[in-house]
């Protein structure tokens, strides 16, 4: 506008300006201060009309202009403004142009193709279908022979690519998605960091466009009416979107009035959820103030106001201390109970909350459905192992009092026991020539002698970890007695005796293990019982192994055992292993 003004001041610039005004106009805020302006000039007489000195007001040069323009783009704004609002952003991409030019004007008979075909419309990967698990694709004939018609969501082959940017290659993030949600079900969406959970919830909102298939919300297609499926979501996101400076009872006013609550219910409502989720204390309080797991929990109660049909919490739990996190799994417990009405959609990274909250889980891996089915089924399914931890008895004080008695005797009357073997025996009981029994607890063990002790009990091989340091099969004790041989340089010998016998009841029970079940494999001790995986699926039964184990019990001087089925945890990382 100052631009304009100045060049409309100085002569030589005079037309060039008339010329620009006729683009500056089309800014409405131009047309305004350009009339303003023009008025101003023409009451100090500096204004001259065409061809005439006292010129109207409403003379082109004057406001005629900017009166003219400012009515005819508030017409083509507002139809603009309209038009924007109604035709998704994401249609306005060259890609979507390019294809409603192709559709239009190259094969215009196929744009008669319509949504009221969703599942012939969009075409799938038939390569990764026939990778698929088959319950993945039990799932996806489901839903294709149209036996899905009760679950109010159901993807098609959601398909979703995030575009090449600079150096970056296109990144598909979602690949032929096909699974269906139904009332009353609290659905697990599970996967590995980047398996793209939060784009598929995305698309179910209408934050992101498929680039592929699509999904039915209440048979509302998500491409065609987003406006109408975001009626019945109520979504929390991964990262919470407050506004800072909002206190928590004007979010919850703000959404239920967003919802469409009635004016006379919105306070009940309000105070409803506040009470619902106990952040009656902060209900004041600007939400910038609030902990994150506050601010989680006010995410939550947003996505639940209004009582929509589907909630979808993209980890709700996050951040939250185990009080809270129990607190929350509540409110989801009783909100996918509530009537069997409302369909939760949940990603979490806790196996323990899916476990506790979900009717069905889906694991994604790479973009794809790797498995689909109830907690228990997906156990049975991919828990090819069970996880077996036997706690070997303690070792009895007698046992050890006579291996301390059978060491010490050997050593002195050892034949080829050198001088300053004896003399280090010597030194460890505190002088005297003489090792009496009495003294048992007092003696020492040094590296040279421990090697010629465990040659006499006739197993010297299995000491070299101790002396070499390296990590030790059995266990933290045994990890002890090196870090202080390798620090003092001897091991008290009735220390040293406890340490074998109870590495010989634990490799009593490892060769047991490995030759009784086949494919069984170790997997860590803690000092007091011993943990393996054995393999389980045909051919083996619970009631075989048990008894099998019974049977031992007592010749391997086992104390107790469990045996426990694969926890979700391990099907999980199993599953994202062979990603
Ligand atoms: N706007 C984007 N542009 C490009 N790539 C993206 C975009 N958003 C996500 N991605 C990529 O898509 C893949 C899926 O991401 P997404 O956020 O859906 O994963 P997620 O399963 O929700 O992971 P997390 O558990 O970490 O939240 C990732 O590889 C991610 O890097």
């Amino acid at each position: 506008m100052v631009v304009s003004f100045l060049m409309g001041l100085i002569e030589a610039t005079k037309s060039a300006n008339t010329l620009l005004k006729n683009f500056f106009r089309l800014s409405p805020a131009f047309c305004f201060a350009d009339g303003l302006a023009s008025l101003a000039l023409r009451r100090q007489g500096m204004k001259l009309g065409s061809g005439s000195d006292s010129i109207e007001i409403l003379d082109w040069n004057v406001t005629g202009a900017s009166i003219c323009y400012l009515a005819f783009e508030s017409i083509i704004y507002f139809l603009l403004a309209i038009g924007i609002e109604h035709i998704p952003n994401h249609s306005l991409n060259l890609s979507v142009i390019k294809e409603w030019w192709y559709h239009l004007f190259l094969i215009g008979h196929e744009s008669s193709q319509s949504y009221s075909q969703p599942l012939l419309g969009s075409s799938c990967d038939d390569s990764l279908i026939s990778h698929e698990d088959v319950d993945v694709v039990a799932e996806r004939h489901r839903i294709v022979n149209g036996d899905a018609d009760n679950n109010i969501i159901y993807l098609y082959n959601l398909r979703k690519v995030y575009p090449a940017v600079g150096k970056q290659a296109a990144k598909v993030a979602v690949r032929s998605l096909t699974f269906g949600v139904e009332e009353g079900e609290c659905f697990g969406f599970l996967g590995t960091n980047g398996a793209g959970k939060t784009t598929t919830l995305s698309m179910l909102t209408g934050e992101e466009y498929p680039t592929g298939g699509t999904a039915y919300v209440f048979s509302n297609d998500i491409k065609c009416h987003p406006k109408a499926v975001r009626r019945h979501i109520g979504y929390c996101p991964q990262f919470d979107a407050l506004l800072e400076f909002l206190s928590v009872r004007e979010h919850l006013e703000l959404y239920a009035r967003i919802k469409d609550v009635p004016e006379i219910r919105i306070s009940d409502v309000v105070n409803e959820k506040l009470t619902e989720f106990d952040l009656w204390k902060y209900a004041e309080n600007p939400s910038y103030t609030l902990s994150g797991g506050n601010k989680r929990k006010l995410s939550v109660a947003i996505a639940m106001i209004g009582d929509p049909p589907i909630v979808i919490l993209d980890e709700p739990s996050t951040g939250m201390d185990p009080i809270a996190k129990r607190f929350m799994w509540d409110v989801i417990s009783r909100l996918s109970t509530r009537q069997g009405k409302t369909a939760v959609i949940l990603t979490t990274h806790s196996m323990n909350e899916a476990q506790a909250l979900c009717t069905r889980i889906g694991i994604m891996g790479a973009g794809q459905l790797k498995c689909i089915g109830s907690p228990q089924h997906l156990k049975t399914r991919f828990g090819n192992h069970l996880e077996l931890e036997v706690k070997p008895k303690e070792t009895r004080s007698t046992e050890v009092d006579s291996l301390c008695r059978i060491i010490q005797e050997t050593l002195i009357d050892f034949p080829s026991h050198t001088r300053n073997i004896l003399s280090d025996l010597e030194i460890c009981i505190g002088g005297g020539g003489i090792i009496l029994s009495d003294h048992v607890s007092e003696i020492s063990l040094t590296r040279e002698m421990i090697p010629l002790a465990t040659r006499l009990l006739g197993k010297e091989e299995s000491i070299q970890t101790l002396l070499s340091s390296q990590p030790i099969t059995y266990g933290v004790f045994g990890e002890q007695l090196s870090e202080q041989l390798i620090r003092d340089g001897s091991i008290p010998l009735r220390i040293f005796c406890e340490w074998w016998l109870a590495k010989e009841k634990f490799s009593l029970i490892d060769s047991f293990i490995h030759s009784s079940f086949p494919g069984a494999t170790f997997h860590g001790c803690n000092g007091l019982s011993v943990k393996y995986q054995l393999p389980y699926g045909e051919g083996s039964s619970l009631a075989d192994i048990f008894g099998h184990l019974e049977h031992n019990r007592e010749e391997l001087g086992i104390q107790e055992y469990s045996i426990s089925q694969s926890t979700l945890e391990t099907i999980f990382n199993h599953l994202a292993a062979n990603q």
